[in-house]
């Protein structure tokens, strides 16, 4: 007891350069992505595709974002559950959220700016825009493994073009005294794919299938990447949707965004066949993201250990 190492995530490098299908690189990150995700349904992904004054950039971007005004910043509405501005909740009182949906458009990004902005701000849309397209190239990568990696390349392209992207930027109140806080409730992610980036200050935990909660430390230039819920259903459970949660420690205000990968509304979330054998039965019947994301935010949804079984479980 005592001598056991600290628990940490797997460290997946997407940076080399022969990343692409087909060469014995991508084979080798991909038999690595496909472990990651069987065990931990998450890993740290270093990627250098963002340059560093970009990277640098975005958080004085969320700096301006969440310094507006709340009556600003309540103009952020959503008809989806959880897309415009989360925040002053009594049982989280450190977080505040806003949601940018197909942040990856330059045309949505300049909308949102707008109506924040109606003066304009052509800085803050192009960070997020630019931010969001090239950490958007990470996820197609992710995606496209996982897909071959189960024997499913005829699906890909539907597969890509089946979802959307959300970018949540999220801001955490520093403290005043030295405890720990909640800044987060535990909970999976409902998309197909996450992938979060933060600034020095940690705060993100990751549950493992053994129940140890893994403080996961990032480097600058590293991104967590994490699997929903959906894409853990179409893949018939084959990989995993860790709990995670943030805990607040220290002054400093913790900064961080995900870029999500969400199901279209209207698609059908619904594991091929290929999938499907006696040592894999069917677990969900098939399933429209939105409808269940709806479904999460009632009570019965809130009480439930898993929305997803609850929702549609076999
Ligand atoms: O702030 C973070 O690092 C995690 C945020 C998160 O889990 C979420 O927005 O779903
Ligand atoms: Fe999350």
């Amino acid at each position: 007891m005592g001598s056991e190492t600290p628990l940490h995530l797997p460290i997946i490098d997407f940076s080399k350069q022969n990343l692409k299908p087909g060469e014995p690189e991508w084979d080798l990150t991909k038999a690595d992505v496909k472990i990651a995700l069987q065990d931990y349904g998450c890993f740290e992904a270093s990627f250098d595709k963002i340059p560093i004054d970009l990277r640098k950039s975005i958080f004085g971007a969320l700096e301006e974002l969440f310094d507006l005004p709340l009556h600003t910043k309540l103009r952020n509405v959503s008809k989806k559950p959880f897309h415009g501005y989360v925040g002053q909740y009594p049982t989280v009182p450190l977080y505040e959220s806003m949601g940018i949906d197909d942040s990856d458009v330059a045309a949505k990004v300049d909308a949102f700016t707008k109506n924040l902005w109606p003066q304009g701000n052509k800085s803050f849309s192009t960070t997020i825009h630019s931010f969001s397209e090239k950490l958007s190239e990470l996820d197609i990568t992710i995606r496209r493994m996982i897909m071959e990696s189960f024997g499913l390349v005829k699906y890909i392209d539907e597969h890509l073009d089946s979802t959307n992207y959300l970018l949540r930027v999220m801001k955490y109140k520093g403290l005043e005294t030295e405890e720990t806080k909640l800044g987060l409730n535990a909970h999976t992610d409902k998309n197909i794919v996450t992938i979060l980036y933060q600034n020095n200050v940690e705060g993100l935990e990751v549950q493992t299938k053994d129940n140890n909660w893994i403080k996961v430390k990032p480097s600058q230039d590293s991104f967590i990447v994490m699997i929903g819920d959906s894409l853990h259903a179409l893949m018939n459970g084959r990989i995993h949707s860790p709990y995670h949660r943030v805990m607040m420690t220290g002054t400093e205000t913790r900064y961080s965004l995900g870029l999500f990968s969400i199901p279209k509304a209207g698609h059908i979330v619904n594991s091929p066949n290929e999938l499907v054998d006696e040592e894999h039965p069917r677990l969900f019947k098939p399933f429209d993201h939105v409808e269940f994301l709806q479904f999460y935010y009632t009570e019965a949804g809130q009480r439930s250990q898993s929305a997803l079984k609850t929702y549609c479980g076999m």
